[in-house]
């Protein structure tokens, strides 16, 4: 045991779930505490570095969450919204840094996760890249600069098992293009075209998908007008950039008071 900082790994075997272990275990500014799957998963009670393909590591995965936030001072989260809604309350009960990368939140969702940040500290963010965050920061000072007869247009392109769209890194992106221009995204916004759907919105930010293969995660920001677009655009080829990032942001937030926190402010962007 050493005093580097705890960290427990929820849906350790998902994709995410399997680079956060990697990047956990490789690091010397933590130590991977613990590893969480649900009842009846086929890991529970099984060694995580046995599970994962390599040497055991002796950190045993459980479906007890509580006993292992207890034993630890962060966990990172990307599972799904109503399995992160749960971990939420748990790490208020133990006092943990709760980082949620999990994606797909309704806002009745977002409302269920506030509470438990009154007693943790609390990150989350659709994306945890930095070139993302920084992405967000540009495409809000050119919605500003631009006039409103510019259209503006989030693409995604992701693998295709991603269950939601659009992506939470479209939608951070889709906000802050929506703040530049001084509105409220949910206020304006178009997805999903299909058939005879009249002429696009004034004003209205519209999202695409695209669904296939192992794209990691692909977005562009188009900025459209007559004679001219421009593109703003991250590609993501390797998901431990998140992973790197979810890291970050779990460190960042052991010194911090109770509350909600994003990415923004993890890198202080
Ligand atoms: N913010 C960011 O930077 C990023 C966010 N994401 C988001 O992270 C989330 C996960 O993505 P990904 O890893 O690709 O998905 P996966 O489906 O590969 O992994 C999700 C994992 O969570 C587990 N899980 C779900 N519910 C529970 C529960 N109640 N208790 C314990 N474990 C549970 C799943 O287990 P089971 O298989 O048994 O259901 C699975 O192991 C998505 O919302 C995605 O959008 C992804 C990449 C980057
Ligand atoms: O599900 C994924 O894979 C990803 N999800 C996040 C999102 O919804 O934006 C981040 C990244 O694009 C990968």
């Amino acid at each position: 045991m050493t005093d580097l900082p705890g960290i427990v790994i929820t849906g350790a075997s998902g994709r995410m779930g399997r680079m956060l272990c990697a990047t956990v275990a490789a690091s010397d500014k933590a130590r991977l505490a613990g590893a969480i799957e649900r009842k009846g998963h086929a890991w529970i009670g099984r060694d995580l570095g046995e599970a994962l393909g390599g040497a055991p590591n002796g950190v045993i995965v459980t479906d007890d969450p509580l006993d292992a936030f207890a034993k630890a001072q962060a966990v990172i989260d990307f599972t799904a919204p109503a399995a992160t809604i749960e971990f939420a309350k748990i790490a208020a009960q133990a006092r943990c840094v709760h980082v949620i990368g999990t994606t797909g939140f309704e806002t009745a969702d977002l409302d269920a996760l506030a509470p438990a940040a009154r007693h943790a500290v609390q990150i989350r963010a659709g994306n945890m890249s930095l070139g993302v965050n920084l992405l967000t920061q540009l495409a809000k000072k050119v919605a500003q600069a631009l006039d409103a007869d510019w259209d503006i247009e989030v693409i995604e392109a992701h693998h295709n098992k991603k269950v939601d769209a659009p992506s939470g890194t479209a939608l951070m992106l889709g906000r802050a293009a929506a703040e530049g221009r001084g509105f409220v995204l949910e206020d304006n916004m178009e997805s999903g075209r299909h058939g005879i759907t009249g002429a696009r919105t004034p004003g209205a930010i519209g999202f695409s998908a695209i669904r296939g293969g192992d794209i990691v995660g692909e977005h562009d920001v188009l900025f459209a007008t007559a004679g001219e677009r421009i593109v703003l655009r991250h590609i993501a080829t390797d998901r431990a950039i998140f992973a790197r990032g979810a890291l970050k942001a779990a460190l960042w937030g052991q010194d911090k008071k109770p509350g909600q926190y994003d990415m923004i402010d993890v890198l202080g962007l």
